[in-house]
C-alpha cells in the first residue's frame, strides 16, 4: 500500500493509528457522485464506499461529508471492493462556498490541496482585481497559490503584463504558459511531483480544461464547447474527480471549483475588514457610502485612512457578488422547475397508461 503517492502526510499518522488498531482502513476520495464515493488506498486499488448511517446521522452540516481529496477512515465489506466510511481525517486545506439557497451553510468542494493554479488568460480575461480575489480565496483555503498566465501565444505584450502581476503579487510564483506551443508547461512540473495535489481556479474560457488535458496527457475534459444553458457546464463528466498525472501528482477538478468565482457578500465583507471597520460606524446601518450624512467610509477616504482604490474594488465586488447570488438563485429555481416538469410528465405518462 503506497499512500505517499496519494499524498499521505506524516501528520495524519496519529489520527489513523487508533483506527488502524480497530481494523479500519484509510483511503483517499478520488470521485464523488451523489454521496457515493470512490476511494483509492494504493495507486491501483479502488473501493466504492458509502457513508455509514451513523455518520449521516451525526453529520450536522454538508461540511461534514467527505469530498474529493479527503482522507477517509472506512471499513471494507468482506473481501469486496465495497466499504463504509466511518470518519474523515482533518483537512489541511479546503475550498468551500456557501450552498445555494442557504445563507449560512458552508459547502466544501475539495480538500487537501497543496497547490492552486490561479489561471488568468493574458488576453481578454486579464484583470488584476480578479487575481486579487483568487489570491484571497487561496489564502483562505490553506493551499499555496501559483499564478498561471495562459494563452501567451495570443498576447503581444507579455512582458508588460508579467511586470504588472509581479508588482501586484511579488511573493507569488508566476508562470506564463501557452498550451498551443507548449511554452512554460514543463516549468509546472515542480508542482506535479508524486504525492502533490493541484487544483485550478479561473474564469470560464481561460484554458483550465486545456491545461488539465495537457498535464494529464489525455483528453479528460471537453474543451472549448459553449456552456450549456442549464448551468450544469459542459464537462464530459459532471461528477467531482481527482485525476492522476503521469508525473505522479494529482489534479482535482470539480464543477463546483469552477464556479468558485461566485463570492458571497459575506465573504466580500470578511475580506475587506478594513472597509468594514469604517462601515460599521456609519450613521445609517444601510449606508451605501455614496454621499449619505455621517458616512465614516467616505470620511476615512478623505482623511487618507482608506485608499479610494481599495474602496472601489470593494464596491465592485459587492455589486458583482449580489448579481451572482441573484443569478445562482435563478438557476436553482430553474432547476427546480425542470425537475417538477419532469415529475409531472412522468405522472401524466402513468395516467395515460391506465
Ligand atoms: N491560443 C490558445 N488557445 C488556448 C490555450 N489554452 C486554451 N485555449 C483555448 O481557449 C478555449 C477555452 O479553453 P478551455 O480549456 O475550455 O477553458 P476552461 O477554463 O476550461 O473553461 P470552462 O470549462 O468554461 O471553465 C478553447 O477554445 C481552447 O482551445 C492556449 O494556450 N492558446
Ligand atoms: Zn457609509
Amino acid at each position: 500500500m503506497n499512500l505517499d503517492l496519494l499524498g499521505w502526510r506524516q501528520e495524519f499518522d496519529p489520527y489513523f493509528y487508533s483506527y488502524q488498531q480497530q481494523g479500519f482502513q484509510v483511503g483517499r476520495v478520488i470521485e464523488e457522485q451523489r454521496n457515493l464515493y470512490t476511494i483509492m488506498m494504493g495507486t491501483d486499488t479502488k473501493v466504492h464506499v458509502n457513508v455509514s448511517g451513523r455518520f449521516r446521522y451525526e453529520a450536522a452540516n454538508k461540511r461534514d461529508f467527505p469530498v474529493v481529496g479527503d482522507w477517509v477512515i472506512y471499513r471494507q465489506v468482506n473481501q469486496e471492493e465495497k466499504g463504509v466510511i466511518h470518519s474523515i481525517l482533518p483537512r489541511f486545506s479546503k475550498f468551500s462556498r456557501k450552498s445555494a439557497g442557504n445563507t449560512t451553510e458552508e459547502q466544501v468542494l475539495a480538500a487537501n490541496i497543496d497547490t492552486v493554479f490561479l489561471v488568468n488568460s493574458l488576453i481578454n480575461d486579464f484583470n488584476l482585481r480578479r487575481l486579487e480575489r483568487y489570491l484571497v480565496m487561496a489564502r483562505e483555503s490553506g493551499a499555496n497559490p501559483v499564478i498561471v498566465l495562459s494563452k501567451a501565444d495570443l498576447c503581444d505584450d507579455v512582458e508588460h503584463k508579467i511586470s504588472l502581476v509581479q508588482q501586484f503579487a511579488p511573493a507569488i510564483p508566476t508562470h506564463v504558459i501557452s498550451v498551443v506551443n507548449r511554452q512554460g508547461i514543463e516549468a509546472l512540473d515542480v508542482y506535479c511531483q508524486p504525492g502533490q495535489t493541484i487544483a485550478m481556479l479561473g474564469s470560464s474560457g481561460v484554458g483550465k480544461s486545456t491545461l488539465m488535458n495537457c498535464l494529464s496527457e489525455q483528453d479528460i475534459m471537453a474543451v472549448g464547447a459553449v456552456r450549456a444553458h442549464d448551468g450544469l457546464g459542459k464537462h464530459t463528466t459532471t461528477h467531482r474527480q481527482l485525476v492522476m498525472l503521469p508525473r505522479g501528482g494529482m489534479i482535482i477538478d470539480t464543477p463546483g471549483m469552477r464556479e468558485l468565482q461566485l463570492w458571497t457578500n459575506k465573504q466580500v465583507d470578511y475580506n475587506f475588514q478594513d472597509v468594514q471597520s469604517f462601515a460599521v460606524r456609519c450613521k445609517y446601518r444601510d449606508c451605501l457610502h455614496q454621499g449619505e450624512a455621517g458616512c465614516e467610509v467616505e470620511r476615512a477616504i478623505q482623511s487618507g485612512q482608506l485608499s479610494a482604490e481599495r474602496f472601489k474594488s470593494y464596491m465592485k465586488l459587492q455589486k458583482e457578488s449580489q448579481h451572482l447570488e441573484r443569478k445562482e438563485n435563478e438557476r436553482e429555481q430553474l432547476k427546480q422547475k425542470v425537475k417538477m416538469k419532469k415529475l409531472f410528465q412522468s405522472i401524466d405518462r402513468k395516467r395515460k397508461r391506465f
